[in-house]
């Protein structure tokens, strides 16, 4: 699951309805600095959660200003995982214009980071190729794994499950076997949900959208992923690899918990 530092409070009132040490990821949002991911950090640690910050390679300034937040995050967080993406500015703020030159640093390692997780894109990317897409994943999860850090990888979200199945597929047909999260937008207001799509270059047609549940008529209610995840759970197979779920909580965490809950209780047999 996904949580901001303002939404600290939201994870903090459905704590105890988590199952302890599971990764919540701190996204790093364009209105929220390091002091603020820190201390999301240190409460998902108090909380008993695994916390993962993120590091936006375009939006870190210099060298030593992500040194600093590495070292701190694993200091005062315990954090010994991380997930590095390039950021939505189209000027890097400093020296690091994509993932793999953080990676590249060798802050994480030497910070004692265990784990690093980078972004995957089921659906396109909106600046690069197909073949290049394969390329940059293949070589950040090469560059981790030879820093001695263990890579997964999490995937844009999309609202379409059958083109996660295709994307996995064909990521397993190159051999890369890492674990990947997919990410999957909780349920929200179908309103709220076009809006993120739109905000993060998602491409929602009316097709994929339909696949998900939500019905261009019917723009004032709510959708959540039931169907993505039941089309999701009917088509992994064991050559599908280790496959897991990212939640990206649109419609607010409690709403994210109450479904999960809620999915958990009526198709047991669908979850692992
Ligand atoms: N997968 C996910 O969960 C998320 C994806 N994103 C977005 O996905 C995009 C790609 O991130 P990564 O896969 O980490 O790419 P990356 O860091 O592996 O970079 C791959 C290539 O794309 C170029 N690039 C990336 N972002 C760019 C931008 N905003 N403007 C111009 N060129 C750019 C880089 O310079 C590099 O050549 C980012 O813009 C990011 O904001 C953001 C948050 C979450
Ligand atoms: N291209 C891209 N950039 C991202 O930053 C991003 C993705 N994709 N995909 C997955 C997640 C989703 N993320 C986001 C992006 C923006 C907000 C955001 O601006 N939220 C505002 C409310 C905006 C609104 O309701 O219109 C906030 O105050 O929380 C939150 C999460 C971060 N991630």
């Amino acid at each position: 699951m996904e949580v901001s530092a303002k939404d600290i409070p939201a994870l903090t009132a459905v704590a105890p309805r988590l199952p302890p040490a599971s990764t919540i990821s701190i996204p790093y949002l364009a209105g929220e600095g390091n002091a603020a991911r820190l201390a999301a950090a240190r409460a998902v640690r108090e909380l008993g959660f695994e916390p993962m910050p993120h590091i936006s390679a375009r939006r870190v300034a210099s060298l030593a200003e992500l040194q600093a937040f590495v070292a701190r995050a694993a200091a005062e967080a315990g954090v010994e995982r991380c997930f590095v993406i390039a950021g939505d500015p189209s000027t890097p703020k400093g020296p690091f214009p994509d993932s793999f030159s953080l990676i590249d640093t060798g802050v994480f390692e030497r910070a004692g980071i265990k784990a690093l997780g980078v972004g995957g894109h089921p659906e396109g990317h909106p600046v690069m190729s197909v073949a290049d897409r394969w390329e940059v994943l293949e070589r950040k999860c090469r560059g981790i794994e030879g820093r001695g850090m263990a890579p997964s990888i999490v995937t844009q979200f999309v609202f379409d499950a059958d083109v996660v199945l295709t994307w996995l597929e064909a990521l397993r047909a190159r051999g890369i076997a890492h674990p990947v999260r997919v990410g999957v937008p909780g349920p929200a207001g179908v309103a709220v949900l076009a809006r993120y799509a739109a905000m993060c270059g998602v491409g929602a047609c009316a097709s994929m959208l339909a696949k998900y549940g939500i019905s261009i008529g019917k723009l004032l209610g709510t959708a959540g992923p039931d169907r993505f995840v039941d089309r999701l759970a009917a088509g992994l197979t064991p050559a599908h690899g280790t496959v897991s779920l990212h939640f990206f909580p649109f419609g607010g965490i409690a709403q994210s918990v109450g479904w999960i809950e809620q999915y958990r209780a009526t198709r047991k047999q669908n979850t692992r």
